[in-house]
């Protein structure tokens, strides 16, 4: 048996806010629109990109029909500065560093495209730490269908002793539809109080995360 963590990104591993926003706010100025406060489209983020861009689209009230062009015009500025200014939350390179001396193999679930999930993990030195990276264009479904965690999970030759790692109501949702133990990280980009997500346990300090996933996965570990 291989016990496995799957993890979430935006808002999870990284804070990548800035960046996400920055691409949207470019997009918006190539269509001769005034920027959106970054606090607006913290809001808008959680679903994948064409969600978010469909969100800016409806809140600015630009045409649907421009959809998928504004959504690739999103994604190229994106693509060109995706790691400008996002950077791993505290304490989360050591987290990672402990789990897999305890042999856990750790994944990452996101609905963030794969290509700058995967070119963030590089920039950011976490791709070592990672067999299996699922973008929310890799297959499918995306989160809040719980095939795409389920993918993961198999992808890293387990489904067995597993925890999912998230912020948002989107990871709780998928979760508990794959029937998955969720952990809660408490300072991402979640919308609704912490108790009002399904969770297991939630943690604010990355600090904290190896003994609590430890636990739960029957290993060891000091207490929730
Ligand atoms: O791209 C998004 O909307 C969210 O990405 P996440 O699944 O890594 O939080
Ligand atoms: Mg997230």
């Amino acid at each position: 048996m291989t016990a496995a963590i799957v993890f979430d990104l935006d808002g999870t591993l990284v804070d990548s806010l800035a960046d996400i926003a920055a691409a949207a706010n470019r997009m918006l100025s190539d269509q001769g629109h005034a920027p959106l406060p970054e606090e607006t489209i913290r809001g808008f983020v959680g679903n994948g990109l064409p969600k978010l861009v469909e969100r800016v689209i409806l809140h600015c009230g630009l045409s649907i029909e421009s959809h998928s062009e504004l959504t690739q015009g999103t994604l190229n500025h994106y693509n060109q500065a995706s790691s400008a200014t996002t950077r791993p939350y505290p304490s989360v390179k050591d987290a990672l560093q402990r789990l897999r001396a305890a042999d856990i193999a750790l994944g990452v679930c996101t609905n963030k495209p794969e290509a700058p999930a995967r070119h963030i993990l590089e920039v950011l030195d976490l791709a070592q730490f990672f067999d299996v990276v699922i973008g929310g264009d890799t297959l499918k479904s995306r989160k809040p269908d719980p095939a795409h965690l389920s993918a993961t999970f198999e992808a890293l030759g387990t489904n067995d002793a597993c925890v999912f790692v998230g912020d948002s109501e989107v990871d709780a949702e998928t979760a508990q539809r794959a029937q998955v133990p969720f952990l809660l990280y408490s300072e991402g980009y979640r919308k609704s109080p912490v108790s009002e997500l399904p969770h297991l346990a939630s943690f604010d300090d990355f600090a904290r995360l190896p003994d609590l996933a430890l636990r739960i996965i029957g290993l060891s570990g000091t207490g929730l």
